[in-house]
């Protein structure tokens, strides 16, 4: 083992999520970190009203469950013709992630007012119970008629990206990095992340 490898800094992926897992760890995967999946028996109750507030929780409790650093993300779709719902609750819903599209298409059926955005709220955690990093990310689109694409996550299916005229289902990974608000996000707190490691590496 090579004396980086010794002193490289453990993150916790705060989330359930495997599919977030997996952007996070190509997001990640530029900097000197041992990226960890959290404890899978661990499960944190988001009482926030925000995304922030969510993230906070999330990142705290399992940076304090671990006794390590934590990264998490809070979500979600936010649809304007229905007043921003489903926005924090749009885990909850419904059960699945096809019960949870077929829903919001059920919901949008006759409305012609198709925008939306998602958020991302990032939030990385000490073990000593301290909030290091916090940003925030968006990403404007339309949600479709019907699903198109096969990769990703979630409500990657019907959610067009006005840039791109493309589902996030229909990107790359790499693609999906540069437009969504994720990607937006992790761009904002990927310097200041690097500083901070930097910082504690010294002697
Ligand atoms: O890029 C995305 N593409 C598609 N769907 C997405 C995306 N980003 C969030 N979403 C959806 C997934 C979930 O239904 C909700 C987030 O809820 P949120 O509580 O943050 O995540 P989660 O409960 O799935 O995992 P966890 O809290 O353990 O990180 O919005
Ligand atoms: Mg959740």
């Amino acid at each position: 083992m090579s004396s980086n490898e010794l002193t490289e800094r453990v993150l916790v992926i705060a989330s359930g999520n495997a599919g977030k897992i997996r952007e996070f760890r190509q997001l990640l995967a530029h900097l000197p970190l041992s990226v960890q999946a959290q404890p899978k028996d661990l499960a944190v109750e988001e009482t926030g009203q925000t995304f922030a507030e969510n993230a906070r929780i999330k990142a705290l409790t399992v940076a304090q469950a671990t006794g390590q650093w934590a990264l998490a993300d809070d979500s979600g779709l936010s649809v304007e013709a229905l007043a921003g719902a489903p926005g924090v609750y749009s885990a909850r819903y419904a059960a699945s992630d096809a019960l949870r599209i077929e829903r919001l298409l059920q919901e949008l059926k006759e409305i012609d007012d198709r925008r939306a955005h998602f958020s991302a709220a990032l939030c990385i955690a000490s073990e000593t119970n301290e909030v290091l990093l916090e940003v925030e990310g968006r990403c404007e689109g339309l949600i479709t008629h019907a699903a198109r694409g096969e990769k990703g996550f979630g409500y990657d299916p019907i959610f067009e990206v006005d840039a791109t005229g493309t589902t996030f289902a229909e990107m790359t990974i790499e693609q999906k990095r540069q437009w969504s608000h994720r990607g937006c996000a992790f761009a904002l707190l990927d310097p200041a992340l690097q500083e901070l490691l930097h910082k504690q590496n010294k002697p």
